[in-house]
């Protein structure tokens, strides 16, 4: 804060403290990676970005006052009074200002060391970079040393060198307008309720900042101008979040603890959390003032002292139910905000939807934990209303659960499950699997080779429907697909819901050539695309077959492939005489012996999980798309491109 209250310009931060890991390119092609799609969210993310920069120069204590706008042709404009964004040359570019390199590099930016800022939101020094990018017209001007120099840039490319255009004897800081490239985003456009609402609460997780907002466009709901200033942070936005609803508490569980004094490492973590028998529960948790919709470690040291501290408080007021309580009961009803401000977080992905700083979750469960005890030990009433309300919740949970497995059999009969399934005995779905095997004559051995009580089978005939390309009806109507959807038990389209499913694991097993690698692909597909969440929880397996299988005497080694078998020839297998090799061709080859020891018994079996890349999720939606899609030419174009990959190998 110094240097902002003294006037005095600060002199350690210019082009040095910029450092420049990589050059910049695959922005506008693979805007999906670094902005998580080209959809109305990934559009609001630009604003985010920049966003982010000016609430980073606010928390470092050199900004007090950042203004967004939104103009009548849907450019935006963000302005701080911070230190501005250096333009003298970059040391390792010396023909370079340091502002062009940070805005046409990726990775540029001066907060990989954590000299020129202690907790930032910006880490990667990608955002303004991305977003220039992915504008077709984006304008930095910078005042600093009492002059005005401006940058013009036209989808990540320069448009001239920057230059002094005058004078700025009363101002500093950094203002950028950009425009979103309708190339990349199409007719999407900015939403004036959407940025409202984040600028929002932005200016609650630091109360030391002022949001002036303001827009040429009226949505005849959103105000058009407004300034944000929140001393009271986050207690009185979750306050003004449930309105009138009731709660159990008078006044919400809220409090800062500054990390440096507690644990003397920088940092803070403040938060405010009630409950309401009005709504479900919710929490929104933030990293250096970036929301991070998924949560991450933050949020979990955050429950953990919450659980914790309940179930100590419930065990002091002798309520043994207090044990029952979990995670989950805590959030239902609980309503919750967390904002953390920590060095060098680490965040999943360049959206920073999680975070991934494990040190966060202790910091935050430490921080949070003494305060939340003497909160419930100063407050009985509040305290016993609370814990009253989560046994309850616990309990509930309890009852349903029980209900669900003493039901799960006489649901089976009920569910009309399809003829040709062959379940298994458990009445419970822990533990349980159901193999999708190809073919009757595979479903034969792996009837033979299967545990009864816990492993199920669905032999399917042939390769089920392509849903991509198929229009939703026929998906309905397909005759796999309703087998394969009525053994799962989760219902289909709007009846979707992952918790119904009737098995642990669902494990594609087909045979380990190229039509089993079709089957699969079509059957991943069709999960990917019509019931995600069985994905996302990790519930979707692969069972890998072996290919070879080689005997010698008494002794006998399964190969996956031919790398294997060939490194077993040479090693030998340690039986007597002539080693014999035999090649699987198809699972219903196998005898049940084998397909028992080498694919399905849980203590010898390899299995993979199917997963979606975390880190590139529009990826995976892409590439899905392009092989499995309805245009054939997309499909070339990916064998075409990998191909000469492959080419380029051999050579
Ligand atoms: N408004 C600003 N004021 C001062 N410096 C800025 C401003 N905006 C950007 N910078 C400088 O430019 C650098 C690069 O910014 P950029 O948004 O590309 O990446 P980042 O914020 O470092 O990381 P991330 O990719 O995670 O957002 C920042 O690290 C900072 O040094």
């Amino acid at each position: 804060m110094t240097d902002l209250l003294s006037g005095q310009e600060p002199t350690d931060y210019d082009a040095s403290s910029i450092e420049v890991l990589e050059g910049l390119e695959p922005v506008r092609k693979r805007p999906g990676m670094y902005i998580g799609g080209t959809d109305e969210r990934a559009l609001h993310h630009l604003v985010a970005e920049v966003l982010d920069n000016s609430m980073d120069e606010a928390v470092a204590g050199h900004a007090s006052r950042i203004e967004v706008e939104l103009l009548s042709d849907y450019s935006m404009v963000i302005r701080d009074n911070g230190r501005g964004i250096p333009i003298d040359p970059h040391p390792k570019f010396p023909d370079k200002s340091a502002l062009e390199v940070i805005l046409c590099t990726l990775h540029a930016g001066g907060k990989f060391s954590g000299d020129a800022y202690e907790t930032s939101g910006g880490l990667h020094g990608v955002g303004a970079s991305v977003v220039n990018a992915l504008s077709d017209s984006m304008v930095v001007q910078v005042a600093r040393n009492k002059e005005l120099f401006e940058q013009r840039f036209s989808r990540g490319i320069p448009l001239g060198p920057v230059e002094k255009i005058g004078a700025a004897p009363n101002r500093r800081g950094t203002t950028v307008t950009f425009h979103a490239d309708e190339q990349i985003f199409g007719s999407h456009r900015f939403k004036p309720a959407r940025l409202f609402k984040s600028i929002r609460s932005k200016a609650y997780l630091f109360s030391g900042v002022e949001i002036r907002w303001k827009s040429e466009i009226d949505d005849g709901e959103t105000p058009t101008t407004a300034t944000f200033h929140f001393p009271g942070g986050l207690s009185d936005y979750l306050m003004e979040t449930l309105g009138k609803s009731s709660t159990y508490a008078d006044k919400p569980f809220a409090g800062v603890v500054d990390f440096k004094e507690k644990f003397n490492t920088p940092g803070k973590v403040e938060w405010a959390i009630n409950w309401t028998p009005a709504r479900d529960g919710f929490i929104q948790s933030y990293c250096n003032t970036v929301p991070t919709p998924e949560g991450g470690t933050h949020e979990a040291g955050f429950w953990a002292a919450i659980l914790k501290g309940m179930r100590a408080y419930g065990e002091l007021a002798s309520n043994k139910k207090a044990a029952l309580i979990t995670r989950d009961d805590l959030t239902t009803g609980g309503c919750a905000l967390v904002s953390c401000f920590i060095r060098e977080p680490e965040f999943v992905g360049q959206t920073k939807d999680r975070l991934a700083t494990v040190e966060a979750a202790k910091l935050v469960e430490g921080a949070v934990r003494d305060h939340f005890d003497n909160w419930l030990a100063a407050d009985t009433k509040s305290a016993g209303a609370i814990l009253d309300f989560l046994v309850l919740r616990a309990e509930e949970r309890l009852r349903r659960r029980e209900e669900k497995e003493t039901q799960r059999k006489s649901a089976t009969k009920k569910l009309r499950l399809p003829g040709k399934l062959v379940d298994c005995s458990s009445k419970t779905r822990e533990g349980t699997e159901l193999f999708i095997v190809e073919g009757d004559s595979a479903g034969g051995s792996a009837k033979m080779a299967r545990d009864r009580k816990t492993q199920a089978l669905l032999p399917l005939r042939g390769k089920i429907l392509n849903v991509l390309g198929a229009a939703s009806s026929k998906i309905g109507t397909n005759q796999e697909i309703n087998d394969l959807t009525q053994a799962l038990g989760v219902g289909l389209g709007t009846k979707f819901n992952v918790d119904d499913l009737r098995y642990d694991k669902i494990i594609i097993m087909t045979d380990a050539d190229v039509d089993g690698a079709h089957i699969a692909a079509l059957l991943m597909t069709f999960f990917f695309t019509q019931m995600r969440p069985m994905i996302d929880t990790g519930h979707l397996y692969l069972a890998c077959p072996p290919l070879f299988r080689l005997t010698q005497g008494a002794k006998r080694v399964y190969c996956i492939d031919e790398a294997e078998k060939n490194a077993h020839l040479d090693k030998g297998i340690g039986g007597k005489g002539r080693i014999d090799v035999s090649r699987f061709k198809g699972l219903g080859e196998m005898d049940a012996k084998d397909l028992k020891d080498t694919t399905m018994n849980p203590a010898t079996r390899k299995l993979i999980r199917v997963t979606i890349d975390e880190d590139e999720p529009g990826e995976t939606g892409d590439l899905v798309e392009r092989l499995m899609g309805k245009k054939p030419e997309k499909r070339f174009e990916y064998i075409q491109a990998n191909a000469q990959f492959v080419e380029e190998l051999d050579v």
